[in-house]
């Protein structure tokens, strides 16, 4: 199946604001979906949804394969140790340690196992969100703000990831004020839908 996530006729409402309605997309197999926009307009709302975090106020959302979700909250546990704290991801997700080491290895994060979660910085911690990403052999990754924090090193080896995904069949939908560098992107101006 080429198409791995879609949107039909979707609204959202938090609170009691229609952020947007009438909504559809499609992410296929290799494809990529940038949702840019302003503060406020809706970009962490659509990536709930298509994580299933979210109910749609009208329309429907179709996941065809699993997700992996990054978002603001790093969900991983602080007290920790790094590599202890993403085994425990990946045993939830049936995948085995190569999957963490390789991954880990993506990140540059292979010197940090043995530092507790709560040590880490804001940049490593974003990064370690994405080790969970990878590692869990999810086809679909949402990202919400993944590069937040992160240094250039560190944004380059986001898009390599993303690249590598890709190539594999997987999907990305992200969420960011920057297009990051990804190449062939296609995009959504959330501040247009409403
Ligand atoms: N739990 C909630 N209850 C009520 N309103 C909410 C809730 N979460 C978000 N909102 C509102 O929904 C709107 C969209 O928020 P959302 O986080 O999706 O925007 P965004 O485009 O991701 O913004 P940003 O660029 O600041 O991250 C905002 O007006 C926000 O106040």
């Amino acid at each position: 199946m080429t198409e791995l996530l879609l949107f039909d006729g979707v609204a959202c409402i938090r609170g009691d604001r229609l952020l947007f309605e009438g909504l559809s997309l499609t992410l296929n197999r290799g494809g990529a979906l940038w949702l840019r926009g302003p503060n406020g307009a809706g970009k962490s709302s659509l990536i709930r949804l298509a994580a299933g975090l979210l109910r749609p106020a009208a329309g429907m959302v179709t996941r065809r394969e699993r997700t992996a979700l990054a978002d603001e909250a790093t969900a991983l546990d602080p007290e920790r140790p790094l590599r202890r704290a993403l085994d425990f991801w990946a045993r939830i997700d049936t995948v085995d340690g190569h999957a963490v080491d390789r991954a880990m290895d993506a990140m540059a994060l292979g010197n940090l196992a043995d530092v507790p979660v709560s040590m880490l910085s804001t940049g490593q911690r974003k990064r370690a969100a994405l080790v969970r990403v990878i590692a869990s052999g999810a086809p679909i990754w949402l990202l919400d703000e993944p590069a937040n924090g992160m240094d250039e090193a560190a944004q380059a080896r986001l898009v390599a990831a993303v690249a590598a995904h890709r190539a594999n069949g997987g999907a990305v939908l992200l969420a960011s004020h920057f297009a990051l560098g990804i190449p062939d992107l296609a995009e959504i101006d959330m501040g247009t839908l409403t």
